[in-house]
């Protein structure tokens, strides 16, 4: 056998070969683009909202408008009756469907749910933060959310919420809130409110979650590691969803960019989150026998406590620690920044609706007089948080305008067609817009743009009772969660939306009734392209005390235990 041989060419020669075929490969490219717009701008496809570029599909216009990625969204959604077909680059899988269409919702989270997990794809993307409820599917979702039903939809556990909140507001909120007005007769002190109420919110969902205090909301502001953690891990999620996969997997197996900083963040919050198990497990070894099913009942509820008995008892044996930890942050993340950002979002349409703010304090006026004839500034009673119609009107009001989660994924199983009529394949990602549902011309009218608590309030109102969490009372105009989905709707809906408004409503009734809020004239309020709905630059404003000195002391000493009262 001979080997062939074929003869070297000359350099000279296989630089200019190669310098005509890159040549000829951009001319090719060039022709095809200019063709592809022709073609675009003849046909008026849906698909024309958007141009589809050879190998880059529709990602340049993407990631052009990616600064105002929501209401980019929701005008491509408009402009396309609602459902729209997005062509990621042809070297990535960054193709979806995304629909803010209030039929193909239905259809997908309710009638047709089994066949939209969340999916793979989402799975690996949400992995820093463990296997959380939201990326879980099939029977591993179907536990955990048992779980946390069993664990969150208990008397004992609305007691520990409100005597926890009420604990709180007195021991950091009203002191901070309180520095600051003072502050702000001397000096112009400028608060960002965002972060204030992250802050507080990871204060109270640690303790109630985890049952310890990391003290992230005081006048020093300091630095808390495992709250920063968690701010790193919502971007990393960010990130993963605008990077090929195989970048950010590289990135991680190197240790280095987001993911070096991602692994960090995992470590902190997991020897943050796993010291409380492992101390938790020590005390529940210590007094195995006192914990029984009826603690329900006690004015100790102890949620971590409970979780680690119903773990046990659901399977069977030992508990899993990974298990524990993954329920324990899932709670963490479903409770922390949705009420944040959403009291960000409230505070800022109500500083700018002065007419919907006095209706509001009018309304907690009229609310509550207690059996002494005082009128009380943190509300403690459902009844009492019941009476404010109003208010919850303008909760649905921002969230309809600001979900605290812009979006919901998914990810088909099996090949489908939307009642839309657009062909869903095997295993195609799909994406339903909460924000821009909430701005669809055709289900909230001409107005929609308007912050208007008013179309929440049915007109025979009379100043009760609003609907329970049964739906029997009838003041507050039900608009079904297809359509109103900041909660989502289906099997996947919300677990956790009546406790949302009893913290929302407290929170609101105590600062708005203490506190006169001014947004800094200039302070632009954007929203940040993200999985929560932050704003972009936070909330900067101006606290004056609406209430004497004397009044916040009282509020602050009734609550507090009397050794930790200065
Ligand atoms: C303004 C506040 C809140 C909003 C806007 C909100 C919104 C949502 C949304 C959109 C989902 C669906 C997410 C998904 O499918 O991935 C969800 C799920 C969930 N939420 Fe909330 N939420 C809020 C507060 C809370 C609170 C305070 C809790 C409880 C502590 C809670 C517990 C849950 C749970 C357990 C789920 C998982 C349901 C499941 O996967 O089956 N949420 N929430």
């Amino acid at each position: 056998m001979h080997a062939t041989i074929i003869a070297p060419l000359p350099q000279k020669l296989t630089m200019s070969f190669l310098l005509l075929l890159a040549f000829l490969s951009s001319l090719l490219l060039l022709l095809y683009t200019i063709m592809t717009i022709r073609k675009m701008k003849k046909k008026k496809s849906p698909s024309s909202t958007i141009p589809n570029w050879p190998l880059f599909g529709m990602l340049p216009s993407l990631l052009w408008n990616l600064p105002r990625l929501h209401e980019f969204v929701t005008d491509i959604l408009k402009l396309n009756g609602g459902t729209f077909v997005f062509k990621g680059p042809s070297f990535t899988n960054l193709n979806f469907i995304l629909t803010s269409d209030p039929i193909n919702v239905h259809h997908i989270v309710t009638n047709n749910f089994s066949n939209y997990p969340k999916g793979p794809e989402l799975k690996a993307i949400m992995a820093p933060f463990g296997d959380v409820l939201f990326n879980s599917d099939g029977d591993s979702w179907k536990t955990k959310k048992e779980i946390v039903l069993s664990l969150i939809k208990t008397a004992g556990f609305e007691r520990l919420l409100m005597t926890t909140l009420r604990y709180k507001l007195a021991d950091s909120l009203i002191p901070v809130l309180d520095h600051a007005a003072a502050r702000n007769h001397h000096d112009d002190v400028v608060l960002d409110l965002q972060d204030v109420m992250k802050r507080f919110m990871f204060d109270l969902t640690c303790l109630l979650f985890l049952g310890i205090d990391p003290e992230c909301l005081s006048t020093s502001f300091p630095r808390v590691p495992c709250a920063e953690a968690f701010d790193v891990l919502e971007e990393a999620i960010v990130y993963r969803h605008c990077v090929p996969k195989w970048v950010w997997k590289l990135q991680r197996w190197f240790h280095v960019g987001w993911e070096g900083r991602t692994i960090e963040a995992e470590e902190c919050l997991n020897g943050f989150v796993e010291e409380r198990i492992r101390v938790k497990m020590v005390e529940k070894q210590g007094k195995e026998s006192s914990v029984n099913d009826d603690d329900d009942d006690d004015d100790n509820y102890d949620f971590l406590m409970k979780l680690i008995v119903e773990t046990e008892r659901l399977t069977g044996t030992c508990y899993s620690s990974k298990f524990v930890r993954d329920i324990v942050v899932s709670s963490m993340v479903a409770g922390r920044d949705t009420i944040a950002v959403a009291l960000s979002w409230f505070f800022w349409l109500v500083a700018t609706n002065p007419g919907v703010e006095d209706k509001i304090l009018e309304e907690l006026d009229r609310v509550v007089i207690t059996q002494t004839g005082e009128k009380e500034v943190i509300f403690s009673s459902t009844e009492e948080l019941n009476k404010m119609v109003y208010l919850h009107g303008a909760i649905n009001e921002t969230l309809r305008l600001y979900p605290s989660v812009p979006y919901e994924p998914k990810q088909s199983l099996k090949d489908d067609v939307l009642p839309s009529g657009h062909i869903v394949g095997r295993n195609a990602r799909v994406l339903v817009s909460i924000y821009s549902m909430g701005r669809m011309e055709d289900v909230w009218g001409k107005d929609w743009m308007e912050f208007r608590p008013e179309r929440w309030v049915a007109a025979r109102f009379e100043g009760n009772d609003i609907c329970n969490n049964d739906n029997k009372k009838i003041n507050i105009i039900h608009v079904p969660s297809y359509k109103f989905a900041a909660f989502m709707a289906g099997p996947r809906s919300c677990s956790g939306r009546k406790i949302a408004y009893t913290q929302m409503k407290t929170i609101i009734s105590c600062v708005l009734r203490m506190y006169k809020i001014d947004v800094v004239g200039d302070h632009p309020v954007v929203p940040l392209p993200s999985i929560m709905m932050f704003m972009r630059h936070g909330l900067k404003v101006r606290i004056s005390s609406r209430t004497p000195v004397s009044t916040t002391t009282n509020v602050v000493n009734s609550i507090l235990p009397v050794d930790s009262v200065e």
